[in-house]
């Protein structure tokens, strides 16, 4: 599989970001969060001037073999390719966001279950018409999840050389949460039941069954262990594209804006690959999908948001990268007491 070079960013400029910030016409720590992220696109950007240019988000779509089961989604899975259409018409939830922030937005068919016949606007990376039922046999094979991490990685480099340098993903599958909630459950030794929620939408009495099939999943690939072959057998082709594009995008020194509980999924795996990943990425909010808090609880996660949102399609990070560009804003055009005059006592 392919390999990522990671730099950890260099922390010996921590100390003058936190300086500066301190040193703002504020009381110390007042502005929170947005403090925290101002300081650490500092570091990944080495200055004390950050700047966030061609903000992008993209969003993967596939279908699930395991949604053919009919039972862990409430939607049918021909909703996949009927939302491809529908973000690039521009009808979409993540189309409102986007646009509303001027984020340039990229989307791509990792796998959808339908032919598009070149459709406008839609960039084809399309490994197959949706992965195999995991049910019965790995969800794809090793060479197909080895194309996946090359070709998200060929999709962040896109992007970069757009000039970007923020990177939010967003994903549109039916039936993705069943294949977040397997990674999660493998790859952190957790219940499955621990992991699974509604996914967009099943009533409780749904829920148990959801979690019935899934625990027989997890039964069938009970020797499974390297993050490798875990990703081969419950991953998805947009989840396994996702993780090479995060750690591409960490590897250009890009920030990387994390969405909701697939979204996370998928950088699971990523840093179980890479740890480094992690010093590059800004979390966007919690999903109501439950398993979300305890996946953002491994990472230690304070997203900026926590609007109960469940959609996906990456809205979590279109919504939150305002808050970004705040945090970018006051560390750049917040006067500090250096400048001002006022007083600096409370402050030292
Ligand atoms: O981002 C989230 O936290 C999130 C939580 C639940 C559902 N979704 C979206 O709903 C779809 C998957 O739900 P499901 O029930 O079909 O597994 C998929 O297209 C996701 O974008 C997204
Ligand atoms: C309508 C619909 C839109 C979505 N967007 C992301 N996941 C989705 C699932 C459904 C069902």
């Amino acid at each position: 599989m392919k390999t990522f070079n990671i730099q950890s960013p260099d922390q010996a400029i921590l100390e003058q970001l936190v300086h500066k910030v301190n040193n703002k016409t504020k009381p110390k720590g007042s502005l929170g969060i947005l403090e925290d992220i101002a300081i650490k696109i500092g570091v990944i950007q080495q200055t004390l001037s950050p700047k966030l240019s061609k903000p992008t988000i993209a969003v993967f779509a596939a279908d699930h073999g395991i949604a053919e089961e009919g039972v862990v989604n409430p939607n049918p899975q021909e909703v996949t390719w009927q939302m491809v259409y529908n973000f690039l018409s521009g009808g979409a939830g993540i189309n409102v966001f986007t646009k509303q922030h001027n984020i340039a937005l990229k989307v791509i068919d990792s796998g959808v279950k339908y032919d598009f016949k070149n459709l406008l606007g839609l960039i084809d990376e399309k490994i197959d018409l949706g992965t195999k039922n995991y049910l019965h046999q790995p969800a794809m094979t090793k060479a197909q999840c080895e194309t996946c991490i090359e070709k998200g990685a060929a999709i962040a480099t896109s992007i970069y050389s757009e000039g970007s340098n923020i990177i939010g993903f967003g994903e549109m599958g039916i039936g993705n949460t069943s294949s977040a909630s397997l990674l999660m459950s493998k790859l952190l030794g957790m219940p499955i039941e621990d992991c699974v929620g509604m996914g967009a939408g099943l009533n409780s009495e749904g829920v148990v069954k959801k979690k019935q099939v899934l625990r027989a999943v997890i039964e069938k690939h009970s020797s499974v262990s390297s993050t490798e072959d875990i990703l081969q057998t419950f991953g998805g082709f947009e989840i396994a594209m996702i993780a090479g594009a995060m750690l591409q995008a960490a590897e250009l020194k890009m920030g990387l804006l994390i969405d909701g509980f697939i979204i996370t999924s998928a950088l699971l795996v990523a840093s179980k690959l890479n740890p480094q990943v992690i010093d590059y990425c800004v979390f966007a909010h919690t999903s109501g999908e439950p398993g979300h808090q305890k996946l953002l609880d491994y990472f230690k996660a304070k997203p900026l948001l926590n609007l109960g949102l469940r959609l996906g399609e990456g809205t979590g990070a279109a919504i939150a990268f305002p808050l970004v560009q705040s945090a970018v804003n006051l560390i750049n055009e917040l006067a500090s007491f250096d400048s001002a005059s006022v007083s600096n006592k409370g402050n030292e």
